[in-house]
């Protein structure tokens, strides 16, 4: 989706790609990171609402109206005076099921190429989110929750065969490390993984790489796309990840009497 820096066109905007979709048969979308701000540091607290708030609520409205899950991308959400990047996540009859604030803030500098620290205006959650649909267990991280692969696993270790990431890869990094990471979390934890990005602006201050991306278990890329706007669609078959599990049983072989990754918080 290509985003702007008018809140309302990207509501509307979203709005329609999301009844397009549906129409297509679409059972659950998914849209990017960030669809109705610029992702940019000095933008979120200016843009941020509550959850639920007004685009929530228009979330919300659509996923009822086209009967479909919506993992709505993220948006900025202000709760008590703290901003966090936050992905809603809607039933098919509009409910609001769950939302994960970005666990893993971006902080990089790579000299003379890019430098981005979303700390300067945004905190980070401190919960794992996960829920359930008729067709399997959904896990969501946000971007840059991508690098981390403990996250995927407990994901997986929690029962989910479906990984989302609303994401905004950028120039820099998204070339090198976006298909990698995300075929390493699905090979890994024998998942389905996707990841969501804005399709590219080359006048914002943050240029995304796009390439909006779904990765079967096995690892195969089964849906992609260059870095303009367009809709991905994708089958997933939650049976083929017990295949793959079956035929390389390596999630029941480590060697948990000499490693564990542990959850801290819930
Ligand atoms: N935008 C992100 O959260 C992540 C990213 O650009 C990267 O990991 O690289």
């Amino acid at each position: 989706m290509a985003v702007t820096a008018v809140k309302s066109e990207n509501l509307e905007h979203a709005v329609t790609l999301i009844n397009k979709a549906a129409t297509n048969g679409a059972q659950l979308i998914i849209l990017p990171e960030c669809f109705n701000s610029p992702y940019d540091t000095t933008c979120f607290p200016k843009y941020a609402e509550s959850i639920p708030g007004p685009t929530s609520d228009i979330l919300a409205q659509t996923a009822n109206d086209n009967n479909v899950y919506i993992i709505g991308g993220s948006i900025p959400e202000i709760d008590n005076g703290e901003v966090y990047n936050t992905c809603p996540v809607f039933s098919p009859s509009g409910k609001l099921l769950t939302k994960h604030r970005k666990m893993h803030l971006v902080d990089i500098n790579v000299p003379g190429k890019i430098r981005f620290r979303e700390a300067d205006s945004l905190s980070p959650g401190c919960d794992f989110t996960t829920f359930d649909t008729p067709y399997c267990k959904v896990g969501i991280g946000v971007c840059y929750d991508l690098r981390f692969p403990e996250l995927a696993h407990i994901y997986g270790e929690m029962g989910c065969k479906f990984l989302v990431y609303p994401g905004a890869f950028n120039m820099t990094t998204g070339p090198s490390h976006m298909e990698p990471l995300l075929r390493a979390r699905a090979v890994d934890n024998e998942v389905y993984v996707a990841l969501v990005s804005g399709a590219r602006n080359e006048t914002a201050s943050y240029v995304a790489w796009g390439h909006s991306t779904v990765v079967s278990p096995w690892g195969d890329v089964l849906a992609t796309t260059e870095h303009l706007e367009t809709i991905v669609y994708c089958d997933i078959d939650p049976d083929f990840v017990d295949k793959v599990r079956t035929h390389l049983p390596i999630l029941s072989q480590k060697r948990t009497d000499m490693y564990s990754t542990v959850v801290k918080r819930k």
